[in-house]
C-alpha cells in the first residue's frame, strides 16, 4: 500500500481563518495532540510574519519529536533566516518556501516576469539548503500557472534541492480531472522529478478540497497537506481527517493510506474546534456530531440489524464511543425498542405499541426525543395499565393579572359520560384542580406537587408529580405534557386513579384506554 506523507497546516493556514488567533500554549496543546495524532509534519506557523509566531514555532519544533515540524517563508533572505532560527533545534529541521507562479499573481501581486520569478525561487532554495536538511518549495497558485512554465521551474528547483514540490490550488478552483491531468503532466514531464515528491495543497471555495485533493493522490501526489475540521484562508483548507479516512475507507480504490492515528481524529477535533472557536457543524463528515447518527425508522432498523447497511465508518475507526440512534417523529419500532429496553424497560407487544402511539404522538411536538423523555413516558405508561376511571379530555384556563383565574375542564367519568365544568382559584394550578374536584367522587387533599423540565431547552416537557389523599388512599400521580398546565392536570387525574384502582372501584361499563 503506498504510504501518504501527512502535512498538516491547522497551525499556519489554519490560522489563517479569519477570526482565528491562536495564543503560544493554544498552538503548543495543538501540536502535541497532532503529533499524537501521527501527522508526518506540522507546519507550525510562519516566523517571520510576528515575534509571538516565531516563539510559538520555536517552541514547537524543540518540543515536538515524533512530527517533523517546518515553518513558512517568503522567498526573501531574511525570513528564511527566521525560520531557520525558530527551527534549528527541532529534529531533521525543515523549511516550507514559497512564491506565487500564476500569470495574475505574478503580474498584479509580485510584479515579476517568468525570469524573476523563476532566478528568485531558486536563489531562495540554494539558500535555505545551506541552512535546512529538508526543503519544501510552493507554487502558489500552481493550479492557475502555465504547465509547461511550472515543468521548466521545477526541474530548477529540485536542482537547487528542494526534496518536496507543492503545488497548491490557492484559490480551490480546480476541477477533479483537471488536478489529475496538472499532476500526470509534472510527473512526466519533469525529467529529475524522481528527485522529489509531489504534495497537493487544496482550497475550498468551491467545496472540492478533498475531492481535489484525493484526485491529486490518485495522480501521484506523495504527500497531502490540510488542516483539522478544514479551517483556513477563506472557506477553508481540504479537511485531513475525510482524507484520511477517504483513504482507509476506500483503499481498495486509492491502494493508498495515511500513517495518522484515526481513532486520535474526533479528539483532535474536539480540541481545534475549541481552541480556534470554529464550531463543527453537525454534519460535518467524520467529525460533525450526526456522523454516527441515525433519525429515520429504516435506517435505524437496518443498523440495529447490521451497522453496515447504513454505517461505512464505525464511529471507533475515529474515536467516537458509539453510534446514536436519534429518536424523532420519523423513528420506527425497533429502534424505540431498543431505546426502551436500553433503559431497563420490558414491554410486551401491546405495552410496546401502546407506548410508540404516545412516543409519536410526543415527536410530532418535540423535535428530538430524549433519555428523559422516553423514563417520563414510559413511566406514564406503566400508570396506563391501571384502569383510567376518569380521563382528561380538554382544559382550558384564563388567566390575567388582574383576573380571577377560572378553568374550564372536560373529563370522561366512569360511566364513560363526558363532563364539563368550571371553577376558580387564585392561580392557574389551583383553579384547575379545584375543578376536577367539583366533576369526580369525593375529596382530594393535595399534599405535594412539584413540576420541573424533563431536559433543558424551550421545548422540554414537563414533568408534574402530585401527592394526594382521596378515598382514603395515599397515592401518587404523574403526568407529562409540554404544556405545564396539561401535566399538572394529567398527574392529578393519574392520582385519582390510582386511589380508585387501590379501592377496588366498579369498573367502566366500556374499558376504553388512552395513552
Ligand atoms: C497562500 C498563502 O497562504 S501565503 C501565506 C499568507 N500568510 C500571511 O501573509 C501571514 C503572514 N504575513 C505577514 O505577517 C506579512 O504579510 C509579512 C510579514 C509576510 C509581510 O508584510 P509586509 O512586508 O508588510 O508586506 P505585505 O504583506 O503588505 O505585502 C506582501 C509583499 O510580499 C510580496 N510577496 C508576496 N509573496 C511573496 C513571496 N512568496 N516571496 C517574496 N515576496 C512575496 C508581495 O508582492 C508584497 O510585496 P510589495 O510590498 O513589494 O508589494
Ligand atoms: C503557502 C501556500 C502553500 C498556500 O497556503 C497556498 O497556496 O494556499
Ligand atoms: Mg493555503
Amino acid at each position: 500500500m503506498r504510504k501518504i506523507q501527512v502535512f498538516d497546516t491547522t497551525l499556519r493556514d489554519g490560522e489563517q481563518t479569519p477570526g482565528v488567533n491562536l495564543n503560544f500554549e493554544e498552538k503548543l496543546q495543538i501540536a502535541t495532540q497532532l503529533e499524537r495524532l501521527g501527522v508526518d509534519i506540522i507546519e507550525a506557523g510562519f516566523p517571520a510574519s510576528s515575534e509571538g509566531d516565531f516563539r510559538a514555532v520555536k517552541t514547537i519544533a524543540d518540543t515536538i519529536k515524533e512530527s517533523s515540524v517546518t515553518g513558512l517563508a517568503r522567498s526573501v533572505k531574511k525570513e528564511i533566516d527566521a525560520a531557520w532560527d525558530a527551527l534549528k533545534g527541532g529534529v531533521e529541521p525543515r523549511l516550507h518556501v514559497f512564491i506565487a507562479t500564476s500569470p495574475i499573481h505574478m503580474k498584479h501581486k509580485l510584479r515579476m516576469t517568468e525570469e524573476e520569478v523563476m532566478e528568485n525561487a531558486v536563489e531562495s532554495v540554494k539558500y535555505a539548503k545551506t541552512m535546512f536538511p529538508h526543503v519544501q518549495w510552493s507554487a502558489e497558485d500552481a493550479c492557475r500557472s502555465d504547465l509547461d512554465f511550472l515543468v521548466r521551474l521545477i526541474e530548477k528547483v529540485i536542482d537547487a534541492g528542494a526534496e518536496v514540490i507543492n503545488l497548491p490550488d490557492t484559490v480551490g478552483y480546480i476541477t477533479q480531472e483537471e488536478i489529475r491531468h496538472r499532476f500526470r503532466y509534472i510527473k512526466e514531464n519533469v525529467p529529475n522529478i524522481d528527485k522529489a515528491i509531489l504534495s497537493t495543497h487544496c482550497h475550498d471555495d468551491l467545496g472540492m478540497a478533498v475531492a481535489n485533493s484525493l484526485a491529486a493522490i490518485e495522480a501521484g501526489a506523495d504527500q497531502v497537506e490540510g488542516t483539522i475540521n478544514g479551517i483556513g484562508e477563506r472557506a477553508g483548507n481540504a479537511s485531513l481527517e475525510e482524507i484520511a479516512v477517504a483513504l482507509r475507507i476506500r483503499n481498495d480504490f486509492y491502494q493508498a493510506e495515511t500513517g495518522l492515528q484515526l481513532n486520535e481524529i474526533k479528539r483532535t477535533s474536539n480540541l481545534v474546534s475549541k481552541l480556534t472557536g470554529m464550531p463543527v457543524p453537525n454534519n460535518k463528515a467524520v467529525v460533525g456530531d450526526n456522523a454516527f447518527a441515525h433519525e429515520s425508522g429504516i435506517h435505524q432498523d437496518g443498523v440495529l440489524k447490521e451497522t453496515s447497511t447504513y454505517e461505512i465508518i464505525t464511529p471507533d475507526l475515529v474515536g467516537v464511543s458509539s453510534n446514536r440512534l436519534v429518536l424523532g417523529k420519523l423513528s420506527g419500532r425497533h429502534a424505540f425498542k431498543e431505546k426502551i429496553e436500553s433503559l431497563g424497560y420490558k414491554a410486551t407487544d401491546e405495552q410496546l405499541n401502546k407506548a410508540f402511539k404516545a412516543f409519536k404522538d410526543l415527536a410530532d411536538k418535540k423535535r428530538e426525543i430524549t433519555d428523559e423523555d422516553i423514563f417520563a413516558l414510559m413511566s406514564e405508561q406503566k400508570a396506563g395499565d391501571e384502569v383510567k376511571y376518569y380521563e382528561l379530555e380538554t382544559i382550558q384556563v384564563t388567566y390575567g393579572t388582574n383576573n380571577v383565574t377560572t378553568a374550564t375542564v372536560t373529563l370522561k367519568n366512569p360511566e364513560n359520560e363526558t363532563i364539563q365544568e368550571a371553577a376558580t382559584g387564585s392561580g392557574s394550578v389551583e383553579a384547575l384542580y379545584n375543578t376536577i374536584e367539583r366533576m369526580i367522587d369525593g375529596e382530594v387533599r393535595l399534599n405535594d406537587y412539584r413540576i420541573q423540565s424533563t431536559t433543558g431547552g424551550r421545548d422540554a416537557l414537563a414533568e408534574v408529580y402530585v401527592q394526594i389523599e382521596h378515598k382514603g388512599e395515599q397515592v401518587s400521580g404523574r403526568g407529562t405534557a409540554n404544556d405545564v398546565l396539561e401535566a399538572s392536570g394529567k398527574a392529578y387525574v393519574n392520582a385519582i386513579n390510582r386511589a380508585l384502582n387501590l379501592k377496588n372501584y366498579p369498573k367502566k361499563p366500556m374499558e376504553k384506554i388512552h395513552v
